[in-house]
């Protein structure tokens, strides 16, 4: 029974990428498809050509025109196989691109960041997204093959029963055991090998460690070379000897059934020997069921090995379906629209805690902020001060509470219009490896190639210093592994970020440490900048340099999760010893 719904769940999921195929490239698609079935039928069209032509030299009766169609079935024999080879080319870069396009479509309807906390969405996402470059070809390949060869299975078994329905029945069912149990090991080392099964992660994760330029500081300083290669080792020879043990069983099963195939056909060849014995079929008859036999019991056992190769690929398939079809459980579906005559922000108390974390993150935190406020945002190390902002910019959804706009929920909004006035720099902010232009320009869309704009946005966020004293153009490429690609430094790169934020006409600004890696001085400027370019724009920022909360109207200290005070920095200092002492900190450490 589970037999027959995992065939059943395996035949719908090769359904379904077929259409896939038919989606990418429907001309391609339609004529592999008159190809396929005209391949797989030649074999038997010049066996039984044969079949005719050798009783006709027996019997004196032979044809000349045989010989022309025997030629046209071989010349169309091998003239199939380079159109088909081009055909599945072309099919197979179609694919890959439309499937690729696909993920990159879903991914964008995904809003939130829930679903990336999830182990499993992210280790299926991973997956799915590292293999959708070759999982096609083998698609196609393999699934054309498999179709090819049912048919001339079939084309086989009808010539076949011309001696024997008997032979025929037998042949077909020898199949089935090796199959179920090929299935059963491909499945058995996808889910060992290819999946991202710990082990799998794990030395990927080691050979990443040593191969990508993000380590390759720490990794050389502190010699760590032989620990991760051994790391690796070691982690393999456990996943070896278990795919050694899958690779084995696969080995003997297939011989074992090897064995009973030839079993049989030693006993179909006895039982057509003896009928030409008794005179009951012809000797020509007999070239032709043995070329018939060998054919069949090739073609199965290409069946057998291209399906079961198939079936891995099903299994990947399966879950890039999967993935197309994720629903976030955040909703997302609110139609308000951003008001235009933005007053203020009320969180009212909210709670919020991470998937899969029992600790609250934001504790029961309210508070009003008045369009045009500059709001600083201090406290230790996991107060609290980036899941604030996060939850503005509606990365997830609260527990409890909620943050309204006007007096409306964020979460009635809808989700592209709320976000096009909001704009933030994140602390791990994106390096986009594009053109300066497009780098600072996608801040703003609509202004991507509108140059004055740009070198505002870079005026305002100090990147147009590093940009003039390296003589760069608009055009210069970001990014070492491009041609004639330039890197900046953590600064030039966060300055950069500075910029694009600064490219928005959002009405909300956030930043979330923006002058971690800055110098004194750009951090001076960048905050002159801020304050002419954040008047009539309410603003966020969350910072460490006690030094800057001097520019905000308002401070809202965060310890564990909770405000525990919100004034401006001179009440605070006289009323809030937390705050106080925070500041002092600092203070002193600078005497
Ligand atoms: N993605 C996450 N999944 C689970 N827990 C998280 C996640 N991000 C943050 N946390 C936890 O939530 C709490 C608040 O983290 P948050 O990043 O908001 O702190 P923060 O005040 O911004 O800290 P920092 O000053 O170090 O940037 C911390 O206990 C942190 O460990």
């Amino acid at each position: 029974m589970i037999f027959i719904s995992k065939l059943i769940n395996y035949v719908k999921i090769f359904w379904q990428s077929f259409k896939l195929f038919w989606q990418a490239a429907k001309v391609t698609s339609s004529i592999l498809l008159i190809l396929i079935p005209i391949q797989a039928l030649i074999p038997s069209i010049l066996i039984k050509i044969s079949q005719v032509m050798m009783d006709g030299l027996l019997h004196h009766n032979f044809s000349n025109e045989l010989i022309v169609f025997w030629g046209i079935a071989f010349f169309v024999s091998v003239a199939t196989i380079p159109i088909n080879t081009s055909l599945q080319g072309i099919l197979t870069d179609k694919l890959i691109a439309f499937v690729n396009i696909k993920l990159m479509k879903k991914s964008a309807d995904i809003k939130g960041l829930n679903l990336f906390e999830n182990a499993d969405f992210y280790d299926n996402l991973q997956l799915v997204s590292s293999e959708a470059s070759w999982r096609p070809v083998n698609l196609i390949v393999f699934g054309i093959s498999m179709v090819r060869e049912i048919i001339t299975i079939l084309s086989m078994m009808i010539l076949l029963s011309n001696y024997s329905i008997f032979i025929a029945f037998i042949l077909l069912l020898s199949i089935i055991p090796q199959s179920i149990i090929s299935y059963h090991i491909q499945q058995n080392s996808f889910e060992t090998m290819v999946t991202r099964s710990p082990d799998a992660r794990k030395i990927q994760y080691y050979s990443e460690t040593l191969l990508t330029q993000k380590d390759a500081k720490e990794v050389r300083l502190f010699g760590l070379f032989n620990f991760f290669i051994d790391s690796y080792h070691n982690v393999y020879q456990k996943m070896h000897s278990k795919m050694k043990k899958v690779r084995l069983t696969q080995m003997w099963n297939s011989l074992i059934f090897l064995l009973i195939s030839a079993f049989l056909s030693v006993f179909s060849l006895v039982w057509i020997i003896q009928k030409i014995r008794n005179n009951e079929i012809s000797a020509g008859s007999f070239l032709v069921f043995v070329s018939t036999l060998t054919a069949t019991t090739a073609s199965v056992y290409a069946l057998i090995e291209n399906s079961s190769l198939l079936y891995d690929t099903l299994l990947y398939m399966k879950k890039y379906f999967n993935f197309m079809n994720i629903k976030e459980q955040n909703d997302y579906s609110g139609t308000l629209a951003f008001p235009n005559d933005f007053k203020s922000i009320d969180y009212n108390h909210l709670s919020f805690s991470y998937p899969g974390q029992n600790e609250l993150a934001l504790n029961d935190v309210s508070f009003n902020v008045k369009s045009g406020e500059r709001i600083a945002i201090v406290g230790e190390n996991g107060s609290g001060k980036s899941t604030l902002v996060k939850l503005l910019m509606r990365f997830y959804d609260p527990v409890k509470g909620n943050i309204k706009i006007n007096n409306k929920d964020i979460n009635k909004m809808n989700i592209d219009d709320y976000r096009k006035n909001l704009s933030a720099v994140f602390q791990d902010y994106s390096k986009f490896y594009l053109p300066i232009k497009d780098s600072v320009g996608l801040g703003n869309i609509r202004k991507l190639n509108d140059k004055q704009s740009i070198i505002n946005a870079m005026q305002d966020g100090n990147f147009y210093e590093t940009f003039k004293n390296k003589n760069l153009s608009l055009n210069t490429m970001l990014g070492k592994q491009f041609d004639n690609g330039i890197d900046l430094s953590g600064g030039q790169w966060q300055k950069l970020a500075i910029s694009r934020a600064f490219m928005a006409d959002s009405k909300i600004i956030i930043l979330d440490e923006p002058t971690a890696s800055l110098d004194p001085r750009s951090e001076f400027n960048i905050y002159q900048s801020f304050i002419k370019m954040t008047e009539n724009k309410t603003v966020f920022f969350i910072t460490h340099r006690m030094s800057a909360v001097k520019l905000a109207d308002e401070v809202l200290v965060l310890k564990s999760g909770k405000i525990v005070g919100f004034d401006s920095h001179d009440k605070l200092m006289k009323n809030n010893k937390y705050y106080a002492d925070l500041y002092n900190l600092q203070a002193k450490s600078f005497e």
